[in-house]
């Protein structure tokens, strides 16, 4: 095994194959962060990046507050079980402040206004009450069952940096500060594009040698998963010169174009002359990566330029790799890594050693727990399976072969599957 593992490597070696690291550095080196800010109202602030920092301009909670419903009284340096004080006076969220007499309770439910002179809130399960009084059943010191004022957020406190993305939790906080509108960055652009004479849009006719094209819709639909407006460029034939034409025209209206098909090394493959010929610049990659070993990288002045390679799974990883690496610098922000959970498989995988490989994967239940199952092996122009996963695995490149039992991380697609 350990001969079988060391020809393999020395195989690809040579190769000149590159790290999925350097890749992603290489395709972003290609980008620069879009400036345009715009104003959006909070409904319209979802997914998108913020573009300056957020302050708070107020307290929160904005007051002290009740965290129970009970009874609000002074406790001082604590009250005992037994003790008795009469009922003053009721206060429920949202009501004017009562006066509180020494020595009394207050009936107040979650979220009303500590009265002056307060200190505690007594739960109510924890009194027992009757004629217009309550008898405490248990201790009750200074500060129980009160959110003070501030404790979340302090006035003029910075919430929220530049380049957070902006989700429900984001939302919940700026609304907490009343504030109806945000400053995002603009939506970042991205051109799409298929190449190939064997592809054809849905709704024409198939030819005996020809089938409609997948990636152009994924793409788009990851693409506006990411918060990206997107330009369909259709599809375009496999002449560089008619590829150098639609790459020109979508550089002059796009931060991003991405292309798949034509990036390896048949005679049909022109991406790399075709974005020459549009007076770009770039670099075709070979990555240490299964599916999405070929790949071109680049830019049209301004416009950065992603060639993905044809057959759809690895379009699709090429895109989650490479695609959020130029977004993330596009859109201002750290690149996340895909969140993902180490999880064992359930069955024992051949592999070569030398690629990191993602394989579309379903979680399964065994006798053992949690497990994955990965589908569709060694597929990358397989749909079926890729729809039937619930997320991808990474099998890292010196883990071979992998046995039953054996952890790999396991990336789901619901979450991070936007990049
Ligand atoms: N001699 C070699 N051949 C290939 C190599 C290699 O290293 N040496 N690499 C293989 C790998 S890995 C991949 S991936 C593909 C990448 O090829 P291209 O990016 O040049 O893509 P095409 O040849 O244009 O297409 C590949 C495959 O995918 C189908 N395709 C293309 N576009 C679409 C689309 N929009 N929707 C659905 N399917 C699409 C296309 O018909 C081909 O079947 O190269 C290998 N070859
Ligand atoms: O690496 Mo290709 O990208 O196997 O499908």
């Amino acid at each position: 095994m350990v001969t079988e593992s060391l020809r393999a490597l020395s195989c690809d070696s040579p190769d000149g194959l590159i790290s999925i690291e350097q890749a992603c550095s290489r395709a972003a080196a290609y980008a620069s962060a879009i400036q345009e800010h715009e104003e959006v109202s909070l409904s319209h602030a979802l997914g998108r990046t913020l573009a300056l920092p957020v302050k708070s301009v107020l307290p929160l909670p904005p007051f002290h507050q009740s965290a129970m419903d009970g009874y609000a009284l002074t406790a001082g340096d604590g009250l005992p079980s037994g003790a008795t004080l009469a009922i003053a006076g009721r206060m429920a969220a949202g009501d004017e402040e009562q006066p509180l007499p020494q020595g009394n309770a207050l009936r107040i439910l979650t979220g009303a206004r500590i009265p002056q002179g307060a200190d505690a809130v007594v739960m109510q399960e924890n009194v027992v009450s009757g004629s217009g009084r309550i008898v405490l059943t248990r201790m009750v010191r200074s500060g129980d069952n009160i959110r003070r004022c501030g404790e979340d957020v302090q006035a003029g406190e910075v919430l929220l940096q530049p380049g957070e993305r902006i989700d429900a939790r984001h939302v919940a906080l700026l609304a907490a500060q009343g504030y109806e509108r945000t400053c995002v960055r603009r939506r970042v652009r991205i051109g799409i594009l298929s190449t190939g004479n064997e592809l054809r849009s849905q709704g024409e006719r198939l030819t005996e040698a020809s089938f409609f094209d997948s990636n152009r819709p994924m793409i788009i639909a990851l693409a506006r998963q990411s918060g990206a407006d997107v330009l369909d460029g259709g599809i375009v034939r496999d002449d560089p010169q008619l590829i150098a034409g639609a790459l020109s025209d979508l550089a002059r209206r796009c931060d991003l174009i991405v292309t798949t098909g034509g990036v390896s090394v048949g005679d049909e493959d022109h991406s790399m002359t075709a974005l020459l010929a549009a007076g770009g610049r770039g670099e075709t990659l070979r990555i240490a990566l299964k599916p999405g070993k070929p790949g071109v990288v680049g830019a049209i002045e301004r416009t950065t330029y992603l060639g993905l390679p044809g057959n759809p799974v690895a379009a699709l990883v090429s895109w989650l790799l490479l695609g959020s690496a130029v977004l993330a610098i596009l859109d201002g922000r750290q690149a996340r890594p895909l969140s993902g959970m180490r999880l064992p498989l359930m069955h024992a995988f051949n592999r070569r050693l030398g690629r990191t490989e993602f394989a579309p994967a379903r979680v399964v239940q065994t006798d053992r727990g949690t497990a994955v199952e990965i589908l569709g092996r060694g597929g990358s122009a397989r749909l079926k399976p890729l729809a039937a996963a619930d997320g991808l695995v990474r099998i890292e490149p010196l883990h071979a072969p992998v046995a039953e039992g054996d952890e790999l991380m396991f990336h789901p697609f619901r979450d991070g599957f936007s990049v």
